[in-house]
């Protein structure tokens, strides 16, 4: 039965009638990564440097070394990756059961009010709006918050960054317990540079994606891209890290499959 199911699936993928949307933005070395209070370590950038390029060095081959933090560019959180998640089961990108790294998609439209907003949060009342439009989100879903934020092409203006710190929207601290409690969510996804709010760190408790989605073994995207590509329901997401011993993330390459609009 499942050989067929895959065969159909084949076709379809094939015909165009399901089509794949790239979500990962391009490594650079001038991709933003996060920046922390001077006082903690920071992500390195992504940096990389030419071995050969069919040449002396290497006649008929080109390749290259690189080098980047488990946070930089479109990048998976693993559980462990928070103090909460220290202790969950399966909780570093190698133990993580592979099952996981597929999952549906729900995609929540914050654009415009991210826009108006740069600190807009995410509430339980924004999400029950949403599903009054578009069905209850279904378990085991990942929640893909669209702000368009990956269209601010400046490094500055995608950190945002103030005196007091960075400026970006985000889930406030009710919504996300709410997402696991109320509907079993898999993870949280978003277009900004983490998956919490650039001023975060003033919520209760600080920093609650990664506080409540990683306290409860699920998991985290960011730095996405064309989730404008996406419908509000029925994408079906691939999203496998690096299988890095004991990692509590990794770029990747996130994509989407979605019916043909
Ligand atoms: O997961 C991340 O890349 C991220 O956003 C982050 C990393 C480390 C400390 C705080 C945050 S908020
Ligand atoms: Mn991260």
């Amino acid at each position: 039965m499942s050989q067929n199911i895959l065969a159909q699936f084949m076709a379809e993928l094939m015909s165009g009638r399901i089509r794949v949307v790239d979500l990962t933005e391009t490594l650079t070395p001038e991709f933003p990564t996060i920046v922390l209070p001077p006082e903690f370590g920071q992500a390195w950038p992504f940096r990389i440097e030419e071995i050969s390029r069919y040449d002396e060095r290497g006649p008929a081959w080109y390749w290259n070394n690189f080098s980047c933090s488990e946070h930089t560019g479109t990048h998976f959180d693993a559980p462990a990756h928070w103090v909460t998640g220290k202790d969950q089961p399966d909780n570093t990108v190698d133990t993580i059961p592979v099952e996981a790294f597929i999952a549906s998609a729900c995609v929540i439209d914050c654009s415009a009010e991210s826009r108006d907003n740069p600190d807009f949060l995410l509430t339980i009342d924004f999400v029950k709006k949403w599903e009054e439009r578009h069905g209850r989100i279904p378990a085991r879903s990942w929640v893909l918050m669209r702000t368009d934020w990956s269209k601010r092409a400046k490094p500055a203006d995608y950190l945002n960054l103030q005196e007091d710190g960075a400026h970006s929207p985000g889930p406030d601290a009710e919504v996300v317990p709410w997402l696991i409690k109320e509907r079993d969510v898999h993870g949280f996804g978003t277009e900004s540079v983490g998956t919490d709010a650039g001023q975060a760190q003033h919520l209760d408790p600080p920093y609650p994606c990664h506080y409540y989605m990683h306290g409860n073994n699920r998991y985290g995207l960011q730095c996405m891209t064309n989730l404008d590509q996406l419908p509000p329901t029925g994408a079906v997401i691939f999203s496998a890290p690096l299988k890095i011993r004991s990692g509590s993330g990794s770029p990747l390459r996130v994509l989407a499959l979605a019916p043909k609009a």
